[in-house]
């Protein structure tokens, strides 16, 4: 981590929207690193996200989910990808502020058809499928309020890296005009 400067981006959306896959690509491309807040949870704790919700339940991940993304986000000056539910924290909400915000957009069912088979614990439920449609209902609000851009994630990873370089790079001649 690079202290003194801002990330590129920092990318939000629902699970399997692609923030750690594009977020990669997103990264290469600026030739800048990537952090993912799920793998610096993962790194500080030494635990598994689904052993940390087992052991501490979704309260305690979401506690030192919050103390990440505010150290990501201060000290990171290259991609952050975020995990779906962060931005449901108020304060990581506060901590995206004045941030450039990516949210990476898909469907119900295109993103889930992408993780039904990863062990995300939230789709730990009867209907997995239904589950995700209902999280996704619930957050899709607070993505688009967090968000500076807004990118169609359903497309090959790097049409969805050259949609955000290209949007960036807009509003960056736009800043300057
Ligand atoms: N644009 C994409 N097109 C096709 N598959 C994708 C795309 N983005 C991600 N994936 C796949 O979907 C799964 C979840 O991607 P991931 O990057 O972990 O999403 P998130 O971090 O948003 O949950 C992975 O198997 C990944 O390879
Ligand atoms: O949507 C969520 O609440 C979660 C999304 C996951 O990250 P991804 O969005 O990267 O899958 C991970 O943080 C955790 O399983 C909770
Ligand atoms: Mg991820």
């Amino acid at each position: 981590m690079t202290a003194g400067s801002r990330p590129v981006a920092v990318l939000v959306g629902p699970m399997g929207a692609g923030k750690s896959t594009v977020g990669a690509a997103l990264a290469r491309s600026c030739g800048v690193d990537l952090c993912d807040t799920d793998e610096e949870i993962v790194d500080r704790s030494g635990r598994s996200v689904p052993a940390i919700f087992q052991e501490d339940g979704e309260a305690g991940f979401r506690t030192l989910e919050a103390e990440v993304v505010a150290d990501v986000v201060a000290t990171h000056s290259g991609v952050v990808s975020l995990g779906g539910g962060a931005v449901m924290t108020p304060a990581v909400r506060e901590a995206l502020v004045g941030h450039t915000v990516v949210y990476l957009r898909i469907g119900a069912e295109a993103g889930f058809a992408r993780v039904a088979h990863s062990d995300r614990p939230l789709l730990a439920a009867p209907n997995p499928a239904e589950r995700y449609a209902e999280v996704l209902a619930d957050r899709e609000e607070t993505y688009r309020a967090v968000a500076s851009l807004v990118v169609d994630a359903d497309r090959d990873p790097q049409v969805v890296v050259d949609d955000i370089l290209a949007r960036l790079a807009s509003r960056t001649e736009s800043e300057q005009e």
